[in-house]
This record gives structure tokens, C-alpha cells and sequence, in this order.
């Protein structure tokens, strides 16, 4: 069997295993601790404009999420975002992007730095998105499920008038959705990409197409994945859609269709692409720089293709909306 590229990740059948996440704080309205103060003795910091630091990748599905959720609810005036480099060198994430190579609100050259300051002995992979505390330059989170949840419930006195409702009253039916899109799509395609073992990417690679062929079907008459309104299931599958055929086709072998090949799941990612807060925060250039030169047991060569011309997102009209 050959090696990974995350060898701590790697089960002993080849199968890719992420890791947890490390921080798990979160700001919350009922946090006791007081302003400029945190966390309290529930692991809770208090919601304060202004205060903290949403630290991204573009190339990142699951920050994208933030950084979508943070568009739509009006958020990009309380929590600032830091862009890091798409490419990834052994130091880790970096802000090249900025003057100096240096965030300018944290005064940092690497996330880890801000990983080792609030856990000197952490040793896990330095993951996007964090969300750090300027005050201290501790993190507060890197839990990413929890942090776009955490600015629709958390945040509300702050979002901006009109906001999407991301999150239903009644949670269940979205929240099964959200556990079998994670397990078979947005984490299935790196069970496909990772795995080390045939047998491993057989699995993963099945169980990613029966589950896209399920959401083709569920969206044969339908605009959205849970009732008749854009919710957060949408956001994360939407993150997983969108680099489907820029890379995941291709560097990670989930090649049995393409997106624009279901044209249900393809009309429905054109659209959202097409509203507001989604396609303004797709960079695809990024997205292929980051993948195809950080994965090197996958792509040695770092050759970034040329192709996909990603003007199939706003070229031609979207099919009508469903009935
Ligand atoms: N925090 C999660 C998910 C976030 C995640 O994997 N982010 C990727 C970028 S898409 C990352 O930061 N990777 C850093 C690395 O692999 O060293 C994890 O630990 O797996």
C-alpha cells in the first residue's frame, strides 16, 4: 500500500481518517465572561464586534463556508476575515498575501504561530478556518461545523437587515442531510483523494456517487435541499459542487461524472453561484493552486491545469427554476 500524504491519517486499511478538531471555544451571547475577557468556564467567549478574526483560505472548502455565511449575514463589518497563501509550504498556511508577509491585525507570518501561542504543544495539521482572538492572538476556534452555525445563531444582533434564516426551526431534517453530505461528499472526496489502499478509494468513490445520485434526484423538483428557502445545507454542499470539476475530478479521482454531467446538481450549483455571496467568494485560480501544488504524494509534478474554463458558472442562462 503506499503512503499518504497524511500518515497520521491513514488507517491501517489505507482509509483517510481527519483528524479532530483542537479548538473548540465559541462565542456566544450567553458567555459570562465580560467584554475584551474570555473564555468563560464553559469554553464560551463573549460575541463582540470587532474582536475577532476570521482566518481563511479561499482554496478551503470548509472555510468557505464562513466566508459565504459571513457575506449573507452582514457580518464582514464585526469579524474581520485574513486571507492566507493558497499554497501551503512545510511551515504551513502563511500570509503572503499581505504587505510584509505578515497579517496586519494579528502581526503574524504563519497560522501556527497563533496555533503554538494558545497550545504549545500542539501537533496536529494547522487547519483553516480559525477564528483567533485579536486581543490575545489565542484561538478561539477551529471547529468549522460549529463556527458558521455559531454566526447564525450567535451573531443575530449584528447581522445586517433581511438576513437568510440559514439555520430551519426545526433542525432534523436538515441535520440528517448535513451528516450524509459530509460523510459521502464534502469528506468523501478526500476519502477518495487520500486513500492509500484500492479497496479504500473503491468505498469512498461508490459511496460519494450514490449519494450525488440520491441529491440529483432530490433535486429534480425542488430549488433548495430542505424546504422551499437557501439554508445551510446548501452552503455546504454548495462549497464541495463548486470545486467538483476543477479538482476533485480530477486530482482526486472522483471521475465517474462530473458536475456538469447531473443536470439537476449542475443547475442547482449554477444558481446558487449566481446569487449573491456565493459566486463573488469562488476563486478558482486559488482553489487549483492550492490542491494541485500543496498534495504532492498526488501530484508530484505540481503541473496546475489549465481547464476547466470556469465560464460554464455564468455563460448561458440557468435552467428555469424547478416547480
Ligand atoms: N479542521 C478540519 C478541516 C479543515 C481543513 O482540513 N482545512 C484544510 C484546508 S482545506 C487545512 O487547513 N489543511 C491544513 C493541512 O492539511 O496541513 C481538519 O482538521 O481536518
Amino acid at each position: 500500500m503506499a503512503s499518504g500524504q497524511f500518515v497520521q491519517e491513514t488507517s491501517s486499511a489505507g482509509e483517510w481518517k481527519r483528524q479532530g478538531n483542537r479548538f473548540t471555544g465559541r462565542i456566544t451571547r450567553d458567555s459570562t465572561s465580560r467584554p475584551g475577557e474570555g473564555p468563560d468556564d464553559q469554553g464560551r467567549w463573549p460575541v463582540e464586534p470587532g474582536r475577532y478574526r476570521l482566518v481563511v483560505s479561499l482554496a478551503c472548502p470548509w472555510a468557505h463556508r464562513s466566508v459565504i455565511v459571513r457575506r449573507l449575514l452582514g457580518l464582514e463589518d464585526p469579524i474581520s476575515l485574513a486571507i492566507v497563501d493558497p499554497v501551503r509550504d512545510e511551515r504551513g498556511w502563511r500570509f503572503t498575501l499581505d504587505a510584509g508577509d505578515t497579517d496586519p491585525v494579528l502581526g503574524i507570518k504563519f497560522l501556527s504561530e497563533a496555533y503554538l501561542r494558545t497550545d504549545p504543544s500542539y501537533d496536529g495539521r494547522v487547519t483553516v478556518p480559525a477564528i483567533v482572538d485579536t486581543n490575545t492572538g489565542d484561538v478561539v476556534t477551529n471547529d468549522y461545523p460549529q463556527i458558521t452555525l455559531d454566526l447564525s445563531t450567535e451573531w443575530t444582533d449584528f447581522h445586517k437587515p433581511g438576513a437568510p434564516q440559514l439555520i430551519p426551526p426545526d433542525r432534523a431534517e436538515m441535520d440528517v442531510l448535513i451528516d450524509e453530505i459530509y460523510r459521502d461528499v464534502n469528506n468523501g472526496v478526500y476519502r477518495c483523494g487520500f486513500a492509500t489502499s484500492q479497496e479504500a478509494y473503491d468505498a469512498a468513490y461508490d459511496a460519494l456517487f450514490a449519494r450525488l445520485d440520491v441529491l440529483e434526484g432530490r433535486l429534480q423538483d425542488r430549488e433548495y435541499l430542505v424546504g422551499d428557502t437557501l439554508r445551510e445545507v446548501d452552503i455546504r454542499l454548495f462549497t464541495t459542487l463548486v470545486r467538483f470539476d476543477a479538482v476533485y475530478h480530477g486530482h482526486f479521482k472522483c471521475n465517474r461524472q462530473k458536475l456538469t454531467e447531473f443536470p439537476n446538481l449542475w443547475a442547482y450549483a449554477r444558481r446558487l453561484y449566481q446569487r449573491p455571496g456565493f459566486g463573488e467568494t469562488v476563486d478558482f485560480d486559488q482553489i487549483k493552486r492550492h490542491y494541485y501544488v500543496t498534495h504532492h504524494n498526488i501530484n508530484p509534478t505540481g503541473i496546475i491545469p489549465k481547464g476547466p474554463d470556469p465560464r460554464v458558472w455564468i455563460s448561458w442562462p440557468v435552467r428555469p427554476e424547478p416547480r
